[in-house]
């Protein structure tokens, strides 16, 4: 089997929510590829928490008694619940009894982000939390049955793009893909990013170890790099209180480039510009923001946006596939 499924994006394109059936009702979930359960609010999670979420009433399912799952995301939001099998289908794509994490708890992120009705993970089934055994993420219950083991991501800034497995539509991408090996250690589609620039030019120095997140909104950088970038920015600065580099709204961003598997690729100023910190408009948030305290850096939403991407499953060793737009 193959599909494609349409990944909507919310205001600023914070998180993108696509359509998928779980048991008989249609909910719109958060494709994370840096995460690996499938979770949903459900008739289970408390009304105070789920007032305004389409839910998922697991009395289509199959208990899994004694399963539960907690997890936290590295945003600080997180959920917890209880574990049913049931028909999950992504654009066509089915599971027949695919591990469905029904939420009998969330934070308050999730509580207020009330066009989101949960996750679905696509990192790698070695990190899901369901205890006591972990569960298979959507694409590993249906790689077997997908025309080829692997996912497309196509991010669109402001508009609708698509993930499509089983194949690759050449039409979504300019040019060649070019791969670099993934990582699976810790569980992410975590790869060594190369050299970078800021505006134009030829790229030097070595960004390192990364992950591709589409879960994560802004792209996470060394420090070194995301000062480097800011430098070029004249109303740039750390602004402590919002957590991050801010800037005057009205100044461009320069691009960044980043090299990926022996191939430059350019994230326009356009898309590096988050969004404003409040509602006058005066100073924005900057999509690219240091990666201190993680421990890798994170391609999110904003540079995912530029780029068409390949999570590819068809050999021993995953690889990620990078194509311009
Ligand atoms: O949590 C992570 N990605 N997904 C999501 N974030 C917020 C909601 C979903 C994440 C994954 C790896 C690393 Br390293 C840091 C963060």
């Amino acid at each position: 089997q193959s599909g494609e499924v349409a990944a909507n994006p919310e205001q600023y394109d914070e998180s993108y929510l696509c359509p998928v059936q779980v048991g008989q009702t249609t909910l719109n979930l958060d494709f994370d590829t840096g995460s690996a359960d499938l979770w949903v609010f459900s008739t289970l999670t408390p009304k105070s928490e789920s007032t305004g979420h389409s839910l998922y009433n697991p009395s289509t399912g199959t208990k899994k008694s004694g399963y539960t799952w907690d997890i936290s995301y590295g945003d600080g939001s997180g959920a917890s619940g209880t574990v049913y099998a049931d028909k999950v289908v992504v654009g066509g794509v089915t599971a027949t009894s695919q591990a469905v994490e029904a939420a009998t708890s969330v934070s308050s992120q999730f509580e207020q982000d009330t066009d989101n009705d949960g996750l679905l993970g696509l990192a790698f089934s070695s990190i899901n939390t369901v205890e006591p055994q972990a569960q298979k993420t959507f694409f590993d219950s249906v790689k077997g049955s997908l025309a080829k083991p692997l996912f497309t991501a196509d991010l669109k800034k402001g508009a609708a793009g698509t993930y499509d497995f089983g194949y690759i539509d050449s039409s979504k991408y300019t040019g060649s893909i070019s791969y670099v090996n993934v990582n699976t250690a810790n569980g992410f589609w975590e790869f060594t990013a190369s050299g970078y620039a800021v505006g134009s030019g030829s790229v030097s120095g070595s960004v390192g170890d990364a992950i591709a997140d589409t879960g994560t909104t802004l792209m996470y950088l060394p420090t070194t790099v995301v000062q480097a970038y800011y430098n070029k920015v004249d109303s740039a600065d750390y602004d402590s209180n919002q957590g991050g580099y801010t800037y005057d709204c009205s100044e461009n961003l320069p691009n960044f480039l980043i090299s990926l598997g022996g191939k430059t690729f350019t994230v326009s100023g356009t898309d590096i510009n988050f969004a404003p910190v409040d509602s006058s408009g005066e100073t924005c948030f900057g999509g690219i923001q240091e990666n201190t305290g993680i421990g890798m850096s994170i391609l999110g939403d904003i540079f995912l946006k530029s780029v068409f991407v390949v999570f590819d499953q068809t050999q021993s060793t995953p690889r990620l596939g990078f194509a311009a737009q």
